[in-house]
């Protein structure tokens, strides 16, 4: 009888095996069908194999290089073909017309980011801008863009930027004296960990960390060891969480058997994301596939979260904090002594309300201003009674996130119906401020079309607001997006800084030129070399600390602000002269041209049923990914001529290119939402390095061997673009400016 039901269950297991193995194979007709060339898929992994065996230009080392793989296959099947990742086919598009046709005129319908193996859910409560899609998406984008597009914020951002260009440059000691060969990759991160993390918490990083003496001991050991830390002391805890960031990077971009099998076995996902919630207990190579690295979630979940918000479950929050204000209400009419969990929460709350309250700028700050949650306006000092009103006036205040799903969109339709013209008159102009990377002629055409546009008008826009966990994650995300990409911008800015001297030359005329309005904040970079000297705090280290056991405290308080003696007026002075320096403006251009750094995040997903694009020619069909070849684009000299786009040549700017033609930061409504912080941050590390230092090519360099600037930097590249080894720059002060 057992063996019966055995053979039973085996021989189905065996038909369905033969089954989903036999769907594989045809699945790989799909592209052909479509009328698609593109590279023979190898079974069950389709081309995966080849993103990592790319040959590299000049070391002929193997590494993943997405970019060259796909300009490798452009160079052979042309402007529009297929791989397979797995058995899902991807489209790729090499030609700006039709990637415009796609991202701009199709804008609406393409607004889905294609799905990233074992990443989060858009409809997961936690999931964060990048990976939304859909009306989420949208009511993300609208209130994060009124912060992160706002050129007066972007102002504010240079003081942290500038403060932080003095900490990791002018206060150390090594940087101050003689002629200098650094690695100015490394040297980028320590000034951008430290710049992005006071946009993001509007403290800087080493006053956060001193608060947290137990934060010490996640950092430590390897830290100990850099001997360059008695001379840079001050940068001890920024080399060390910027350690840690790279290791999070690492693990991002390292194969995982998961998202392996993810990406071969998509049919499957929720097995290995049910595997992917074990990690934590099978912490072994097979399991490891934490997208970020522990102690960096560590950092997040048990540090930022836990000592800023009192509460972060979006459903269940206000019947908790009814109970609690009801036991603390009780406590306090009677006089019985508060519990844990209420003193906890207290003071918790308080920690959020002084952060609040201090109302430095930050993202933090803004995104917590965007949500529902109406700020606790007390303190515990002032009276705890008002604190329970207010929790209570919470309770009564507070709507429950909306989050419209499409498949809703009879009910939303017949909404619209209702809705009166000028309610949407006014919708329509406020969505114009999303749409403003569209074409115009592109509306008339959508809005007679579908769907997306109907979702929108029945939107009541007043009501779109963040969920705190929106706010939490995308702060996170933040750091994440702002810290790699701009720190390797720099990087390569840097290195053709340090290699093309004419064009170093023309940097310097300009700033020279623009002298007055730039100088200002110069005092504080007088070049002089950093104490040494050693906190209690960093001798004090008790590595037995726990690391879950953080107190309550506030983190933030008394703290040193990044404080200046500028006003805003002329931080917004010089963000307009930053503005105004064309040619720096077109030489940072020119070096994401030649090295765009976050090529596989320019994708879309198609979300319609056969997307018709460049006059009828191809048709996209639903549910298709679709990717673009940004390298060949940016190397093409059709779009880029006459110069050879392999020159670096910064005035080719000068002429008006094709809209598609760079996409360094992306392009249509998805577009790069720290495109304005990242252009000013870079700009000002360029202008205050060439204020403060002469920068030359090391005096022992192997750049004979290669072919001009584009051949410059050995570089891999699976999500972002990164040198494969340091890059070395020869910096000297300029002791008398
Ligand atoms: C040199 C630096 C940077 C580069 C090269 C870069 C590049 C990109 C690219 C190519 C995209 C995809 C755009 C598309 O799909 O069309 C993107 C999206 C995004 N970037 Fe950046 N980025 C940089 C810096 C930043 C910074 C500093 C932040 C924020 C602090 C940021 C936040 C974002 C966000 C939130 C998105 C997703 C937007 C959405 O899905 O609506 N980026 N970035």
């Amino acid at each position: 009888m057992i063996s019966k039901n055995c053979s039973i269950i085996l021989g189905s297991a065996s038909v369905a095996l033969f089954g989903y193995l036999y769907y594989i194979r045809i699945c790989y007709n799909y592209l052909k069908s479509l009328g698609y060339d593109g590279p023979r898929p190898k079974f069950l992994i389709g081309n995966l194999l080849e993103f990592v065996s790319e040959k590299n230009s000049f070391q002929n080392s193997n590494l993943s290089h997405y970019s060259k793989t796909l300009q490798r296959w452009t160079h052979k099947f042309g402007k529009i073909y297929g791989f397979y990742e797995g058995h899902s086919p991807v489209l790729v598009l090499a030609d700006p017309d039709l990637v415009a046709d796609v991202f701009l005129n199709q804008n609406k319908l393409v607004t889905f980011r294609r799905s990233f193996p074992m990443s989060k859910k858009s409809s997961d409560p936690n999931a964060d801008i990048f990976v939304s899609n859909g009306i989420r998406w949208l009511r993300l984008r609208y209130g994060l863009e009124k912060i992160m597009l706002n050129s007066k914020n972007n102002a504010k951002c240079l003081e942290y930027a500038d403060t932080s260009f003095m900490n990791t440059f002018t206060a150390q000691a090594d940087l101050c004296k003689g002629e200098k060969e650094i690695d100015i990759c490394r040297q980028s991160k320590y000034f951008m960990i430290q710049a992005i993390f006071t946009v993001i918490f509007g403290t800087e990083l080493n006053n956060f960390l001193q608060k947290k003496p137990h934060i010490h001991t996640v950092f430590k050991r390897q830290e100990l060891e850099d001997s360059k830390l008695a001379e840079a002391n001050n940068l001890y805890f920024t080399r060390a969480v910027c350690h840690k960031f790279d290791e999070a990077f690492e693990d991002f971009e390292t194969f995982s058997i998961l998202k392996f099998l993810a990406m071969i076995t998509p049919e499957l996902s929720f097995v290995w994301r049910l595997c992917d919630q074990f990690k934590f207990f099978f912490n072994s190579y097979i399991f490891h596939v934490a997208y970020f690295a522990d102690p960096m979630s560590w950092f997040y979940s048990n540090f930022i979260q836990k000592h800023l918000i009192i509460y972060t479950q979006e459903n269940d929050d206000i019947s908790k904090l009814r109970q609690a204000a009801e036991n603390t209400e009780s406590y306090l009419s009677f006089g019985a002594e508060p519990n844990r969990a209420q003193v906890r929460l207290q003071s918790q709350s308080q920690n959020l309300n002084n952060f609040i309250n201090r109302k430095q700028f930050c993202y933090l700050n803004s995104f917590l201003n965007l949500t529902y949650i109406p700020i606790l306006k007390y303190t515990q000092n002032e009276n705890g009674r008002r604190m329970l009103n207010s929790v209570r006036d919470l309770g009564e205040s507070r709507r429950p996130a909306r989050l419209p799903s499409l498949s809703k969109i009879d009910e939303i339709k017949k909404k619209c119906g209702d809705f009166s013209s000028s309610k949407r008159e006014e919708n329509r102009a406020r969505l114009s401020s999303i749409d403003r990377f569209s074409r115009p002629e592109s509306r008339s055409r959508l809005k007679s079309s579908t769907l997306i546009l109907n979702d929108l008008e029945s939107e009541d826009f007043e009501n779109w607001k963040l969920t705190v966990n929106e706010a939490l994650s995308n702060t996170l995300l933040m750091f994440f997006a702002g810290y790699e990409t701009t720190s390797t911008a720099i990087t390569f800015c840097c290195k053709a800084i340090s290699t093309m001297p004419e064009q170093r030359e023309k940097l310097l005329d300009e700033i020279s030129q623009n002298w007055e309005k730039l100088k200002f904040n110069l005092e504080k970079f007088k070049i002089k070399p950093a104490r040494v000297k050693k906190t209690s705090s960093q001798s004090e280290v008790d590595t037995s600390v726990d690391l879950n056991d953080s107190e309550d405290d506030d983190v933030f308080e008394d703290e040193k602000k990044p404080t200046s003696t500028n006003s805003l007026d002329e931080w917004n002075d010089l963000y307009e002269a930053l503005e105004n320096l064309k040619y720096l403006d077109m030489f940072v251009k020119e070096v994401l041209r030649m090295y765009p750094i976050a090529n596989s995040m320019v994708s879309r997903k198609c979300v319609v049923d056969n997307l018709i694009i460049s006059n009828g020619s191809y048709r996209i069909p639903k549910d298709m990914n679709v990717v673009v070849d940004v390298l060949s684009i940016h190397y093409d000299p059709l779009w880029w001529g006459p110069v050879d786009p392999k020159n670096f040549y910064p005035e080719r700017f000068l002429t008006e290119r094709h809209p598609a033609a760079w996409l360094a930061f992306g392009i249509g409504s998805r577009k790069c939402l720290g495109v304005k912080l990242a252009m000013s941050q870079i700009k000002l590390f360029v202008v205050r390095l060439l204020q403060n230092y002469i920068i030359d090519e090391p005096s022992v360099s192997d750049s004979k061997i290669r072919v001009g600037f584009a051949d410059s930097v050995e570089t891999k590249d699976i999500l972002f673009t990164q040198p494969t080894s340091p890059v070395v720059v020869s910096i000297t002060p300029k002791i008398n400016n």
